[in-house]
């Protein structure tokens, strides 16, 4: 099953809209940098990876429409600004804008027709990365996951929150390719988007990876009753010390995990270690809006003037995770260590 999650297609992003999901394919066709920014804010694309290439590709399609060499540089500020502040917590978006500005400023006197291909050829280089370290991260994970047939995700972390092939769906596509008999993966909703309910059952079902859609408050009872072997998760950003940003509700599957004796596993790219964040106290939660709280699909479910709480994202310490599965190793603690010594390469400083 190829889920084609983002496309660039010269000088058009062409996006699958999420929002729509399952119940319709419905593609967003970004024709500017703005119509990008847009996109990653309303959630048209999301997910770590996903929307640091979006923005990548935004930040290209924001040179092409340069005309006049002496607008560059102003033009490009605009640019970079608009997509840095879109979303803050997932990491990759900083570090792809961190790439694409590398690019930028290695290639901004080398006029502007060379200038405009060097950031599409990056953008791409982005693209075709995150799916390669997924499918190396898939396996990797799939190497330590053998044996567990019964895993539980939280959240998206599939095709649709990557380039492609996904990180914690990643492992499961890896194990499936490998033969590995997984016997079931329960897939809780994730509210108040809903990226379970709606994305990841609807990857599994294509991948006929058996799955069953639990409710956010069955998580206990799964694990309680001794029905999981493995959680596997994906991140928005990893703190040096280890300590993992992810969906809202990713804390909550953990000290049930730990609570249980059932191992946690995180699955990302390098690209989603910031070594320049020491800790997850320092890692910014993106707060939205109160309508994903108090309605669903559109309708209200709650009563007018409530009030609401809509961190889109809480922090796991790093004692509660097992093993973080990257593209280059499966890191084990000491996180802040071993952290250092696979990921300091990819590093990038954002700031
Ligand atoms: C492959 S990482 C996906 C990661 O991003 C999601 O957040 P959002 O849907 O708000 O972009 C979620 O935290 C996933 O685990």
């Amino acid at each position: 099953m190829t889920v084609r999650t983002i496309e660039w297609r010269a000088g058009e992003v062409i996006l699958i809209d999420q929002r729509r999901l399952p119940r319709k394919e419905v593609y967003r066709v970004c024709r500017n940098y703005r119509q990008v920014a847009q996109a990653i804010r309303t959630m048209v694309v999301r997910g770590a990876p996903a929307i640091g290439v979006a923005a990548a590709m935004g930040v290209a399609l924001g040179a092409r429409r340069i005309r006049h060499p002496k607008s560059v540089g102003s033009v490009m500020e605009r640019v970079f600004r608009t997509l840095e502040d879109t979303r803050p917590t997932a990491v990759n978006l900083h570090w792809a804008l961190a790439r694409m500005r590398r690019t930028y400023e290695e290639n901004k006197d080398g006029g502007l027709e060379l200038l405009k291909q060097r950031l599409e050829d990056e953008a791409m280089e982005i693209y075709e990365d995150d799916i390669a370290a997924n499918r190396r991260l898939g396996g990797l994970g799939a190497g330590l996951l053998k044996g567990s047939r019964r895993i539980l995700t939280h959240c998206n972390a599939g095709a649709l929150a990557t380039a492609g092939y996904g990180t914690a769906l990643g492992v499961l596509r890896a194990m499936k390719e490998s033969g590995a008999a997984i016997d079931e993966v329960f897939v809780d909703e994730t509210r108040p988007f809903l990226q379970g309910s709606r994305l990841t059952a609807w990857e599994l079902l294509k991948e006929e990876i058996p799955v069953t859609l639990i409710t956010d408050s069955m998580m206990g009872y799964v694990m309680q009753s001794r029905q999981v072997d493995a959680v596997v998760v994906g991140a928005d950003r990893v703190a040096a010390n280890g300590d993992v940003a992810n969906k809202i509700g990713t804390y909550t599957v953990a000290v049930l995990a730990q609570r249980h004796g059932v191992p946690f596993y995180v699955a990302c790219p390098t690209s989603t270690v910031d070594l320049g964040c020491p800790s997850g106290a320092d890692i910014p939660i993106e707060q939205r809006s109160q309508d994903e709280v108090t309605h669903i699909a559109g309708s209200r479910i709650a009563p007018d003037g409530v009030h609401t709480l809509n961190p889109a994202f809480d922090v796991t310490d790093h004692s509660l995770v097992s093993a973080i599965i990257t593209e280059k190793a499966v890191v084990t603690p000491p996180y802040k260590k071993n952290l250092r010594a696979v990921c300091s390469s990819t590093s990038l400083r954002y700031t």
